[in-house]
């Protein structure tokens, strides 16, 4: 194995204390980091997007498992630790600095990347809803994305349940999401306030004759209100009321015992235009 010199000691060279602005809670064990690395599969060879890789704990390991990393990094302070990283793993590594949020990642891949990110969550929430509204099948080939541990349980949530909404929807109807590993607060440094999660998802088939858009509509609608019954709540959607007769859901449910499929079924018959 490639000797690498400590992640503290790397920190405290190059003067990276934790940025609270930019959401830094840095992870230092490297069987975790391991072990996260692990969750996309067999990374030798692979394409790897890393997103905010600060000193390069995770980015450590997934080099180490075999894989070509491009990775945006914010922080100008981390370019300097990570162009190290990057001399003891000749071409596996490159890194852009800049806001992932602005930059369009596709073009700088070959084929799909495998995508692996711990981010502050504003941040990871409005990536993943992104890549989860890629044209199908997506650019990419999996997500392992550490969430707090809130975060995570709304994308893999289950009708009937408080975390079930509009993300669980998005996230579902065309990929499969699970909790890949929970991960405790004391794993961080610093550590957060709360529990967090690595959560993995892999595309699937995108269900026939229903756009993102007329289910993005309908979620929208349904969990705007989401106490209130079907019948009242897609109210004003057009086409939604004879869908809920035509599939056979009664419009006094709640939007929060609605299945994925059955929102799908209903938003294959709304009125309103596909949104492309
Ligand atoms: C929670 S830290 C994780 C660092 C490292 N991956 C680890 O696991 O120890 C989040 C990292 O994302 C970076 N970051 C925050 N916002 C970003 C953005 N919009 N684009 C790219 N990187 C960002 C931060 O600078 C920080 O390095």
């Amino acid at each position: 194995m490639t000797e690498l010199p400590p992640l503290r000691d790397v920190i405290a060279r190059h003067g990276l204390s934790a940025s609270k602005a930019l959401g830094q809670n840095f992870l230092f064990d490297a069987q975790l980091l391991g072990r996260i690395a692990r969750i996309p599969g067999d990374l030798d060879g692979a394409e790897v997007l890393e997103v905010g890789p600060g000193p390069g704990g995770l980015t450590r390991a997934l080099l180490a498992a075999g894989a070509r990393v491009t990775a945006i990094e914010r922080d100008r302070r981390c370019i300097p630790a990570l162009a190290e990283l990057g001399e003891t793993y000749p071409d596996q590594l490159k890194v852009i600095e800049g806001d992932a949020l602005a930059i369009d990642p596709q073009p700088l891949f070959g084929g799909k990347p495998h995508i692996a990110a711990n981010l502050p969550y504003n941040v990871g929430t409005a990536l993943l809803v992104g890549w989860l509204s890629a044209p199908w099948l997506p650019w990419w080939q999996s997500l392992t994305l550490m969430f707090q541990r809130e975060v995570a349980d709304r994308i893999v949530a289950a009708p009937g349940t408080d975390a079930y909404g509009r993300l669980a929807v998005l996230a579902q109807w065309r990929s499969t999401p699970r909790i890949a590993m929970p991960v405790h607060r004391s794993a961080f440094t610093p550590p957060p306030k709360v529990m967090s999660a690595v959560v993995h998802i892999v595309p699937g088939e995108a269900p026939e004759g229903v756009k993102l858009a007329k289910l993005e509509a309908l979620t929208a609608a349904a969990f705007g209100q989401r106490r209130k019954m079907l019948r009242q709540s897609l109210r004003s959607l057009p086409g939604a009321l004879a869908a809920l007769e035509a599939e056979g859901i009664d419009p006094t449910r709640r939007a929060e015992t609605v299945s994925v499929a059955e929102f799908v079924a209903l938003a294959r018959r709304l009125s309103i235009p596909d949104g492309g």
